[in-house]
């Protein structure tokens, strides 16, 4: 008789929440999006509405519990993956934020990573979490919140205030505000844990100015996590998976070994490469971050974050109004044999990695009064490749030369973006059959703990290739985009003004 338990994984991401029902062998049974606004309320600022990240994953969970019932599916258990370093506070009488989240992408507080560094703590900060001294984590982000809400810090002191990245914020409302907890992968992120530690680290809580009392019990990435109020989904289920978004990919896709890699086209790209038990320490501000967590045991990983890649598509649709739908990028990209020599270096909240450069923005090469949309498009979707490509040169710097990459995320769906990333990368890019591979990976987290998988390996086996592109172009073509490439992104690291 065919199984009938059924996982329901909570995907919050950075544009839209997302709740997917996959049946006990991996495959979707359904799926319900919402997407939320996105408030940009200064140059390098980016927030989000917590009432909406809370409404619309509430309303895609109920949705999807709902499907399952219909299909003949039992929800026995639930998983969270999450937009990661997305940074709220919230009053733990009332569950309410004290200010809207700031999402991973705000650069606010460049200027305090700036005074840190002067300092000398970079090294620090390295050292202990793998990461860098940069905006795009929660530490300084908490910080800025506590120091710009009237009372924050005295109402922090009195222990009435509690911070977390979305997942915890989550598990808050899920739980009617009972349990306050976070997995090791998200931790990570936050640059207050201690990488090997895998705890709150008291030194880095000291140099960010975060109290102690604001922070949430962090846990494995397959643990019981807590059970949703009966009054938030109608029935008790046991929250038994949690992961960081990016990391629930690289379980999605089955990155187990060493040497594994898988790059997510989300909002931003991000490359993770999992490097076994012991954490990598790159030489080329790539990062040192969790694979995973399971039965107490840590799986490393070095990270590639690129902070734009959709979101450059979305600025063609929304921002500029040149296309309707992501999808016709693609068209638009073949529709012409080059982009006329146009460059487009979507800098616009700074450059993530290699560079860590939050004061960049955004700039555009080479136009000309041929210059049209699609030549626009190209430029746009060529620019996730060369910025993947510069991850990958960092990479080969610190001694790493990935074979294949795996590819998962909205813009994978984009053939002409997946072949021009396989010339550019000159390695074959295979994307796998389910894309949702996020969700997925929560949900193998929560299959795990709930006896329903054995073992990661259940995932590895389930595994299935789509589509596998092979790299056809050729090595003095390749040279010539790449050398453009490298001159724009210097040209677009000179300040002006
Ligand atoms: N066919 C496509 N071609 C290019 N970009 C696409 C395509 N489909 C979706 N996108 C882009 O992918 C992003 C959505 O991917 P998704 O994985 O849902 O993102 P997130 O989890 O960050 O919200 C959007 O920025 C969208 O513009
Ligand atoms: O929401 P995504 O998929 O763009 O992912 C956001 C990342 O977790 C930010 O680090």
């Amino acid at each position: 008789m065919a199984d009938s338990r059924a996982i329901v994984a909570i995907d919050q991401g950075t544009t839209s929440s997302r709740a997917i029902v996959f049946r006990a062998d991996g495959s979707i049974a359904a799926v319900a999006q919402r997407e939320f606004r996105q408030i940009y309320p200064a140059s390098g600022w980016v927030e989000h509405d917590p009432e909406e990240i809370w409404s619309t994953t509430l309303a895609v969970t109920r949705e999807a519990i709902d499907a399952a019932a219909a299909a003949g599916l039992r929800v026995a258990a639930l998983g969270i993956t999450n937009q990661r370093e997305t940074t709220i506070v919230w009053d733990r009488e009332t569950g309410r934020a004290i200010h809207n989240a700031i999402v991973w992408q705000d650069r606010r507080t460049a200027g305090v990573c700036a005074r840190l560094r002067e300092d000398g703590l970079e090294d620090l900060v390295t050292d202990r979490t793998g990461l860098l001294l940069d905006p795009y984590f929660s530490a300084t982000k908490a910080a800025w919140i506590l120091d710009h809400v009237d009372g924050a810090r005295d109402r922090a002191a009195r222990g009435e205030l509690a911070f977390g990245t979305v997942d915890s914020f989550l598990m808050w409302r899920l739980t009617g505000g009972r349990v306050h907890v976070t997995d090791a992968t998200n931790a990570a992120r936050t640059n207050l844990c201690g990488l090997v530690s895998g705890e709150w680290d008291d030194e880095l809580l000291a140099i960010f100015q975060v109290p102690p009392s604001l922070l949430p019990e962090i846990r494995d990435c397959a643990a019981d996590f807590g059970e949703t109020d009966p009054s938030v989904l109608g029935h008790r289920l046991p929250v038994l998976g949690i992961a960081g978004d990016q990391q629930a990919a690289a379980v999605g896709q089955a990155c187990f070994r060493p040497g594994d890699i898988k790059s997510t086209y989300g909002t931003g790209c991000f490359v993770i490469l999992n490097t076994g038990d012991t954490p990598v320490r790159s030489h080329n501000r790539l990062l040192g971050t969790l694979c995973y967590r399971i039965g107490g045991k840590s799986t490393y990983a070095l990270e590639g974050a690129i902070f734009v890649s959709g979101a450059v598509v979305q600025w063609l649709r929304d921002g500029l109004g040149v296309i309707e739908r992501a999808a016709e990028t693609e068209h638009l990209a073949r529709s012409v044999e080059d982009t006329g020599g146009v460059y487009l270096v979507p800098a616009f909240t700074g450059l993530g990695a290699p560079f860590w450069d939050a004061e960049a923005r955004g700039a555009m090469f080479g136009v000309t009064r041929d210059t049209g949309r699609a030549h626009l498009a190209r430029a746009a979707l060529e620019a996730v490749a060369y910025q993947t490509r510069d991850l990958f040169r960092a990479m080969a710097e610190d001694g790493v030369k990935p074979g294949t990459l795996r590819v998962d995320g909205g813009m994978a769906a984009n053939n002409w973006l997946m072949q021009f990333l396989a010339d550019i990368l000159a390695i074959p890019v295979e994307r796998p059959v389910v894309t949702e591979t996020t969700a997925l990976g929560a949900a193998a987290l929560a299959a795990l703990q709930a006896g329903i998988y054995g073992s990661l390996d259940d995932v590895a086996s389930s595994w299935a290739l789509d589509r596998r592109f092979e790299p056809s172009m050729t090595p003095a073509t390749r040279r010539r985009l790449l050398s453009g490439w490298d001159a724009a992104v210097a040209r677009t690291r000179i300040r002006i003004g």
